[in-house]
């Protein structure tokens, strides 16, 4: 290993430090990228040390021709780094898409936590991926929630590089002479993200500065913040405004919906039907929802797949001395209304 030891291999370390307890068994999920191997080399120098036990896995894919041989020369290199024990793992993957490959690299994560009696998965997402994340977030259009990037912590999974720049990660490489793999596709512009990366990250910091990425990831975390705070609220307020709750329906009191605050309602009618198991409602069906709760005019009920997933229960159709109700419905339960 070459050179005085770089400042960020020093943070990289603390920043693992920082998530994993002394003693704990880690993976490191290292794709071969400058960033996992980065990681890898920095949980290494901490398992060398005896402070954790640190192995690997490596996802192989399959959906480029030397697929294999990547994955192993990523495999081969932390086992020099001394992590152990250093898994390979062959997934199959639905269609071409990169959600589809991160489908079934999560569940092969999975396993490999299972194999090994891991507690913790380590993931190497870096402060430039969280700032392409509040960028896609932002462009998505889905409130505070889309706005607040990747945790750090979910599960078994933790992300403790979210703080440092990817160039950080490339000095470790260099000075651990570490040979990283560039992913072919990190440059191919029909994936989304590769835009962001490479077109509009770069005009963002010619314009707003060269920290424009540190002030996503705090807006990130800010609008983490706000979107869990809200979410608690909601499911108090969830609570409080269910007249009945079974496996198939709820009933929601609706001058208890009507007198909360919009950004409040939103969540409440939302945690309202994920909870009957129905998919995440849209923007549109949200909204025609929220319409259907304070306008006495509209009409509803509304409809999924062509089922009622909610309807409003007033005036004749309520028994004596009921007040008006929203009721939500399981949406293979609904169709009877
Ligand atoms: N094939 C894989 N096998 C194991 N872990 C993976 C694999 N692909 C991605 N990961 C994990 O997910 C993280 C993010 O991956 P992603 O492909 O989004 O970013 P990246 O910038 O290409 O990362 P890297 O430079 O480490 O490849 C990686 O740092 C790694 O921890």
């Amino acid at each position: 290993m070459g050179g005085k030891l770089p400042r960020v291999l020093a943070d990289a370390r603390n920043a693992i430090r920082a998530m994993v307890e002394t003693g704990s068994t880690v993976l490191v999920a290292c794709s071969g990228g400058a960033d996992s191997l980065a990681l890898a080399a920095s949980a290494a120098f901490l398992n060398r040390k005896g402070e954790i036990r640190a192995g690997a896995v490596v996802v192989d894919h399959r959906m480029q021709p030397g697929s294999a041989e990547v994955a192993s020369a990523a495999a081969a290199q932390c086992r020099a780094l001394g992590l152990s024990p250093v898994l390979v793992l062959e997934v199959d993957v639905a269609d071409s898409s990169e959600q589809a490959a991160r489908i079934a690299r999560y569940g092969a994560l999975k396993i490999a936590l299972e194999r090994t009696g891991a507690t913790h998965i380590l993931l190497g997402h870096t402060l430039d991926d969280q700032a392409e994340q509040v960028m896609l977030g932002l462009a998505r259009g889905s409130g505070t929630l889309s706005l607040a990037g990747m945790p750090a912590v979910r599960g078994p999974f933790l992300r403790p590089l979210l703080g440092m720049d990817r160039s950080a990660m490339e000095q470790i490489c260099a000075h651990e002479q570490l040979h990283y793999w560039e992913d072919p596709t990190n440059t191919d512009p029909t994936y989304l993200r590769n835009d962001i990366r490479h077109r509009l990250m770069p005009v963002l910091r010619e314009v707003l500065g060269e920290q424009v990425s540190q002030a996503l990831a705090r807006t990130a975390a800010l609008a983490r913040a706000d979107a869990a705070y809200l979410d608690e609220q909601a499911a108090l307020a969830l609570l409080e405004a269910t007249r009945l709750s079974t496996e198939h329906e709820r009933r929601l009191d609706l001058s208890a919906l009507r007198a909360l605050p919009g950004p409040l309602r939103s969540r409440v009618l939302r945690q309202g039907i994920s909870g009957l198991g129905a998919p995440t409602p849209d923007f549109e069906r949200l909204s025609a929802l929220d319409h259907l709760v304070r306008d006495s005019k509209s009409a509803g009920p509304i409809q999924l797949d062509g089922q009622v997933l909610a309807t409003r229960v007033a005036g004749p159709r309520l028994a004596a001395g009921e007040s008006a109700f929203l009721r939500l419905c399981r949406p293979s339960a609904g169709s009877d209304i």
